[in-house]
């Protein structure tokens, strides 16, 4: 048997109703990635890429059509299957870092392998080897709150990539950071998961920042069209 995708998104249906009237975000969704590939993900604001990316994640259902990740279907896990499908499949990145404050950045790091029973040890060391990889081996035992915006940043990027995830969502991942460290957060992401051989999503208003990417496609009406 073949191995499936990393991602399969089909036929993909959102439709939030809380609002005076209905929105039909995401009308028909298809998308496939595989090992090694990126993507960056483009589109006016409201286009609903952050929905796009919620779902295919799993952390929000969709109305319609299906969202697999290496070869299990979101709506068919219970809640709980699907964290831990999360913690070993997917790293997240946002355009806010999200990071614990009161711990520091290896503690942070070292968090998505203890959620996973790793012990203290080993996760620390697997936690310093990535943050080295970011450049911020000098940086280990600061708090966010002592780290500058692109070393903070840094910081999120290790935390989602430390797992080895097959499938990175980075949504806005440098719309925070200047174009310096802007341009040092995208490479360090995009050597460590290209090194790892994960699938990388990029949602992304800054075209030098899709132009990184080997694939670009806009949202539009709902649907994904090359851009
Ligand atoms: N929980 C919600 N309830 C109702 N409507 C929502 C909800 N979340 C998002 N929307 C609507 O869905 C549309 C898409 O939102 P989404 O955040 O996915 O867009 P986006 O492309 O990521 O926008 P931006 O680039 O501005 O971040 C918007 O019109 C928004 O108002």
């Amino acid at each position: 048997m073949s191995t499936p995708p990393i991602l399969l998104a089909e036929h993909l249906r959102k439709r939030y109703t809380e609002g005076p009237q209905a929105v039909d975000v995401l009308k028909d969704v298809n998308l496939r990635l595989d090992g090694g590939q990126t993507l960056a993900i483009i589109g006016a604001s409201g286009s609903g890429k952050s929905t796009l990316m919620h779902l295919l994640g799993g952390l929000d259902r969709a109305d319609g059509g299906r969202v697999q990740v290496c070869g299990s279907d979101w709506a068919q896990m219970s809640p709980k299957a699907q964290g831990a499908w999360r913690n070993q499949h997917v790293g997240f990145v946002y355009q806010f870092h999200h990071l614990l404050m009161e711990f520091s950045a290896l503690d942070n790091v070292a968090m998505p392998l203890r959620i996973r029973r790793t012990t203290a040890e080993a996760a620390h060391a697997v936690a310093a080897q990535m943050l080295q990889s970011m450049g911020l081996g000098a940086r280990l035992q600061h708090r966010p709150g002592e780290l500058s915006g692109g070393e903070r940043q840094r910081v999120a990027i290790a935390r989602a990539l430390v797992t080895q995830p097959q499938l990175v969502l980075a949504d806005e991942p440098t719309g925070n950071l200047d174009s310096e460290a802007s341009a040092v957060a995208l490479d360090m992401l995009l050597d460590v998961a290209l090194a790892q051989g994960d699938a990388v999503i990029i949602v992304t208003h800054d075209a030098t920042v899709a132009a990184r990417c080997q694939r670009q496609l806009r949202l539009v009406n709902g649907a994904l069209q090359d851009a």
